[in-house]
């Protein structure tokens, strides 16, 4: 067998190899992920004429080589002057939320005429919001008043008073608006909202923000193309409401996306947060704040140098500024960091957002699009982090703690494993986790019993369960503050937070220092949280000192690291 594809780049390096005499359909289903896309397509595009040929992009540093018996080169001249897809966009409810915000975020856009962007949007302001109440209200408010639902008039006014006030074309909203209207009277009628009725409800959202905003692109002369993701490729698994992207989306959207643009460039405009279940062909949507989910799948899949999340804050903050507005932006993370960070609840990012840029290495920038010149957060793979201790707190709030007691002997083996099969079983996602040789307690995901609605028949099934094999002990309303950090320093960390919390008389009934090495988790009781997170955040971040500093002063000074630096 002998090796006839390469493909290579500086940035990712990546080889596939195909044996001599594969066809071209081979190739095309390789993973376009980690590939020089024009290069690419110039190669796909020739190879389909059945010849070998040799492509190559030496100036970037990346190299695709398909030879054979006959040769050709592809340069740069083969393309279309357009450039280079270089890098995606994403811009959230807030950023779209009116017709002078989009006006603002073309602006931005404009600002950077050497970039190509793929433009990811969510839908205006709260439109998602109005939409699931507009189901709601119609699953009980009959068919003759279906028309008459308050949030189906604030949508309506919304959309087209923007489109009124961008000077596009009414027509660019206005089927969608009808469809709408009729989706919620089948509602009324059949007076029930599936959450696979839910999900295309909400997919109005981003359909409507995105043919806007192309069609005011297109107005002022920058030449603009709409996608609906579920039409180019976001191929998703079939759990409405939170879908998870399948492997199968990368090279689909690479191939519709850079097909369209070399034969007819134009900056992709593509909905967030919606893609197309597998087996129901059906509209399915990635979970709340999904849009940065499809921002990072695109970088990944059409491996681009850049990703950007515009937000209405200066970056990701060392808190959630809602619950503590002295919180501060924090310049560097790690995809890790950021992962857990959003994981454990902070809503700045999607929990899933970081997977698709980790495994391409693409990086992901914060920004604030009320605030351009801030210079936000970046996120990579690494970062230096030898003088950071704290980065930043985060709380999760209404989270169900469960402790376990063995009702059997010390050592009893697969002990473990059974309380652990009870949760899959039932479905259940644990989050923090702490253990003894005979108990185990632990915290449940709360948003997957919330997306159920089921919270309390789940609750006690999962009792009745383990309770065939244990003690268990259930107890609500409580919190998990992360503190994500470099857990290097986890002792100084943790005698500092303990002082803290101390000194505020609150109690921590569990503590996890897990596998990540990014975060440890206290759990404490919901109404102790806020005052806890804004002590911590005091005592971390604006005690008159950077802490991280003074650690290291203090390690590299005397050989033992002191914490009165931290006090
Ligand atoms: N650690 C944090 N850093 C920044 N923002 C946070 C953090 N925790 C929570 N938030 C909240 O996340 C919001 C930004 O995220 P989001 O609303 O999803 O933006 P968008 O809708 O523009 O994508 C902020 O307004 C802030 O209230
Ligand atoms: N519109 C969806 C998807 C999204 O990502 O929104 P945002 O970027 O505004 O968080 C939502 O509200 O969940």
């Amino acid at each position: 067998m002998e090796a006839l594809l390469h493909f290579r780049s500086a940035k990712t390096p990546c080889y596939r190899e195909i044996p001599r005499n594969s066809h071209i359909s081979r190739l095309s289903s390789l993973s376009f992920s980690a590939f020089p896309c024009r290069s690419f397509y110039a190669a796909m595009k020739n190879a389909s004429r059945e010849r070998w040929l040799r492509v190559e992009n030496v100036k970037k540093g990346i190299e695709a080589v398909f030879e054979g018996e006959e040769e050709e080169r592809v340069t740069e001249e083969h393309g279309s002057d357009a450039g280079e897809l270089t890098c995606v966009m994403k811009f959230g409810g807030s950023s779209v939320a009116s017709a002078e915000r989009m006006r603002e975020i073309a602006q931005l856009i404009l600002r950077f005429p050497e970039e190509n962007p793929v433009v990811v949007l969510s839908a205006m302001g709260k439109t998602t919001n109005n939409l699931l109440l507009a189901g709601e209200e119609a699953v009980c408010c009959g068919v003759s008043n279906a028309s008459e639902i308050q949030e189906l008039g604030f949508i309506k006014e919304l959309h087209l008073r923007t489109v009124d006030e961008l000077g596009v074309d009414r027509s660019v909203i206005s089927a969608h608006l009808e469809e709408l209207e009729q989706l919620l009277k089948g509602i009324a009628m059949m007076k029930e909202l599936t959450l696979r009725t839910r999900d295309y409800l909400v997919s109005f959202g981003e359909c409507m923000s995105t043919r806007i905003f192309t069609a005011y692109l297109n107005k002022i002369g920058v030449k603009s193309r709409q996608y609906d993701a579920f039409d180019i490729g976001f191929i998703t698994t079939d759990d409405f409401t939170d879908a998870d992207i399948l492997e199968a989306t990368y090279p689909a959207v690479a191939k519709r996306l850079y097909g369209d643009w070399i034969t007819d460039p134009a900056i992709p405009v593509v909905t967030g947060f919606l893609g197309k279940g597998w087996k129901s062909c059906a509209i399915t949507t990635l979970g709340r704040g999904g849009s940065d989910l499809t921002a990072t799948t695109i970088g990944k899949a059409l491996g681009l140098q850049e990703i950007q999340v515009w937000k209405d804050v200066d970056g990701v903050l060392t808190c959630d500024p809602t619950i503590y507005p002295h919180a501060e932006p924090v310049p560097y993370l790690t995809f890790d960091e950021a992962a857990e960070l959003a994981y454990f609840g902070a809503q700045v990012l999607h929990p899933q957002a970081m997977r698709p840029a980790r495994e391409g290495d693409i990086p992901v920038r914060v920004k604030n699009s009320y605030n351009p010149k801030a210079p936000g957060t970046l996120i990579t793979k690494t970062r230096d982090m030898s003088k950071s201790v704290l980065t930043s707190i985060v709380l999760k709030r209404n989270v169900t703690m469960l402790d376990i007691v063995s009702t059997r002997m010390l050592g009893q083996v697969g002990f473990l494993a059974k309380v652990f099969s009870i949760f899959e079983d039932l479905g259940i996602s644990v989050d923090v986790v702490a253990t003894s040789e005979v108990s185990i307690s632990l915290t449940l995901d709360p948003s997957k019993l919330w997306s159920r609605e089921l919270i309390q028949q789940e609750l006690d099934h999962v009792e009745e369960e383990l309770e065939k094999i244990a003690l268990v002990n259930l107890l609500q309303h409580r919190s998990i503050i992360s503190l994500i950090g470099n857990v290097q320093y986890s002792s100084l960390i943790l005698e500092k937070a303990f002082r803290v919390l101390r000194t505020n008389e609150i109690n921590v009934q569990m503590i996890s220092q897990g596998a990540s090495k990014v975060n440890i988790s206290l759990i404490v009781n919901d109404s102790e949280a806020e005052t806890c997170v804004k002590a911590l955040h005091h005592a971390f971040f604006e005690s008159g000192y950077p802490s991280e500093l003074l650690i290291l002063d203090s390690v590299s000074g005397n050989g033992s690291a002191s914490l009165s630096s931290l006090e």
